[in-house]
């Protein structure tokens, strides 16, 4: 008889279709009179016969953006459970691509206690509005998870238990990370049962802190900011700010950029954007894809002056006309017929107007090779928090590739790798293009490396000697011609003068040597 009530409670849901049935037999079979008493006591009788309560969680609740963060929450809570106890499971593949973790298949039921209270968890999904013979899962499909409990636990589950369940649930996403390194899609797969703005792989990266070739005190400055910048919630909370912070780091190809933000990411434990802006299409995309990042995050942009052309030019003529009602200062993408329309402050209310209030602990990083062609308003201060400028070799960066590299500390050579780095430019990837062994068969291979290096280096000096003389003769014939010009107008002036002709000179030529006014031919 027990084991009969058990099963009897354990299937609420067979109970309601004995009920329905019910339900419609008195329908059928009473007379007319009877029946508006009995619907008015009907309610009672269900809420009798089934005492049970019923919460639903949708992945995607109307009008939202984001995947609910109660679903997400619940899905991971019920993989520890739904592991042993579900028939039915889904499989993934998570931490460091190595462990695998269960969860609960559609339309799988599961049944919990928590201090002693039995409760059901079951997952399902709306079918779709319209039937269609497709094996495809349709666009309006929505999946969702029940929970059901007696009513008289109602405050206890609706407060402490589900209290419990987001808790542990985001405990468990936690332990279970594995970090992603998303880019963005193009809009075609925005909709529909898939939907999504960002896809995604792992992110494994070997760069850290530690191999990253700069000055050890910039270094330490800079992962001090970061390590300070993910202990202070309560700090951005208390002053009021957005839990977020905008880097930008500038510098010559092949000095470290994405080097450096793999390396903090690493650091952090944190999730990387990598944000194409090339094929965002306007500043609602841009918004929608920003919206749909999770915290613990770095959004990276990077070429920001290829991307766009925020370098705060006039437009041409021609683009000008033709979008002329947008008063923005509407960025066009050239060459493409159909053009980029994120603008400048589509861009900058991203990342400091109230949309980047949506999800906290975030960075942004921009990257650039020609800091001096950014527009001001995008690196002011308070919305690229820090600048950070990654720039040739020095011979402290040297170290630290020479200890990577070839683990070595000192070496003979060093001294006068230090006296070729002083002078010339190198980048630290081409030092370290130079440092990796060239063959294997050396004796000792680290300073084949450094020898290698120093010849390199030899041969940049001179390239950078030949280059600079090259330029000062330009510019020496440069000078010269333009003195042999001034000459001109000053001997046409004075013939001017001399022939009674009343002109202000002075004003005249300098606007004509500024090209304001057209220059004259010289007089014959
Ligand atoms: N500071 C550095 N420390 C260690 N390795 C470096 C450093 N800078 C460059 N490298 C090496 O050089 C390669 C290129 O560096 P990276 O891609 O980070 O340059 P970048 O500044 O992003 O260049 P670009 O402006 O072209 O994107 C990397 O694979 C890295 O191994
Ligand atoms: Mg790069």
């Amino acid at each position: 008889m027990m084991m009969m009530m058990g099963e009897m409670w354990a299937k609420p849901g067979s109970l309601v279709a004995g009920a329905m049935f019910l339900w419609v037999m008195f329908q059928q079979c009473m007379p007319h009179q009877f029946r508006s008493y009995i619907e008015k006591y009907s309610q009672k009788l269900v809420s009798f016969v089934y005492p049970y309560i019923q919460i639903t969680f949708q992945e995607y609740s109307e009008n939202r953006y984001r995947r609910s963060e109660a679903y997400v929450a619940i899905e991971n809570y019920l993989s520890v459970d739904a592991s042993t106890r579900a028939k039915r499971l889904k499989a993934d593949v998570i931490k460091d691509s190595q462990s695998l973790v269960l969860s609960m298949d559609e339309r799988e039921e599961v049944r919990e206690e928590f201090k002693g209270v039995k409760l059901w968890w079951a997952s399902d999904k709306t079918p779709p509005k319209m039937q269609t013979f497709s094996f495809a899962p349709a666009a309006d499909e929505k999946r969702y998870y029940k929970l059901t409990f007696h009513k008289n636990h109602r405050e206890m589950i609706v407060g402490s238990y589900l209290n419990h369940v987001m808790k542990e649930g985001k405990a468990i996403e936690v332990r279970n990370r594995q970090r992603k390194l998303f880019t963005n899609n193009s809009r075609d797969t925005w909709y529909g049962y898939k939907k999504a703005v960002w896809s995604h792989v792992a992110f494994e990266h070997p760069a850290r802190f530690e191999t990253l070739a700069m000055e050890p005190k910039k270094k330490e400055e800079i992962i001090n900011d970061l390590t300070i910048f993910s202990r202070r919630k309560e700090y951005y909370s208390k002053i009021g700010k957005a839990w977020k912070r905008g880097y930008l780091l500038y510098g010559p190809p092949g000095t470290g950029k994405s080097t450096m933000i793999a390396a903090m990411a690493n650091l952090l434990d944190y999730d990387l954007y990598d944000l194409e802006l090339t094929s965002v299409k306007d500043n609602t995309e841009l918004r929608k894809l920003l919206i749909d990042t999770r915290s613990k995050s770095i959004i990276v942009i990077e070429d920001i002056d290829c991307s766009l052309d925020l370098t705060g030019q006039r437009k041409k003529k021609k683009e000008k006309e033709e979008d002329e009602e947008s008063k923005d200062n509407s960025i066009t993408k050239k060459g493409k017929e159909d053009e980029s329309k994120v603008t400048l402050s589509g861009l900058l209310n991203v990342i400091d107007g109230l949309w980047s209030t949506c999800g906290e602990e975030r960075l942004i990083v921009f990257t650039t090779n020609y800091v001096e062609k950014l527009d001001p308003a995008l690196i002011r201060r308070g919305r690229m928090d820090k600048h950070i400028e990654l720039s040739y070799c020095c011979f402290e960066a040297f170290k630290v590739l020479a200890k990577n590299y070839l683990d070595l500390d000192s070496h003979h050579l060093f001294a006068s790798i230090r006296r070729l780095l002083e002078e010339t430019n190198m980048t630290p990837a081409d030092v370290a293009e130079n440092l990796m062994p060239k063959s294997i068969s050396t004796d000792d291979p680290g300073t084949a490396c450094l020898e290698n290096l120093i010849q390199a280096l030899e041969t940049a000096k001179e390239e950078a000697r030949v280059k600079a003389e090259k330029e000062e003769e330009e510019e020496r014939l440069k000078a010269e011609k333009e003195g042999k010009e001034k000459e001109a107008t000053a001997g046409e002036v004075k013939e001017k003068e001399t022939s009674g002709e009343e002109v202000k000179e002075n004003g005249v030529s300098a606007l004509r040597e500024n090209g304001v006014i057209p220059k004259e031919p010289p007089s014959t």
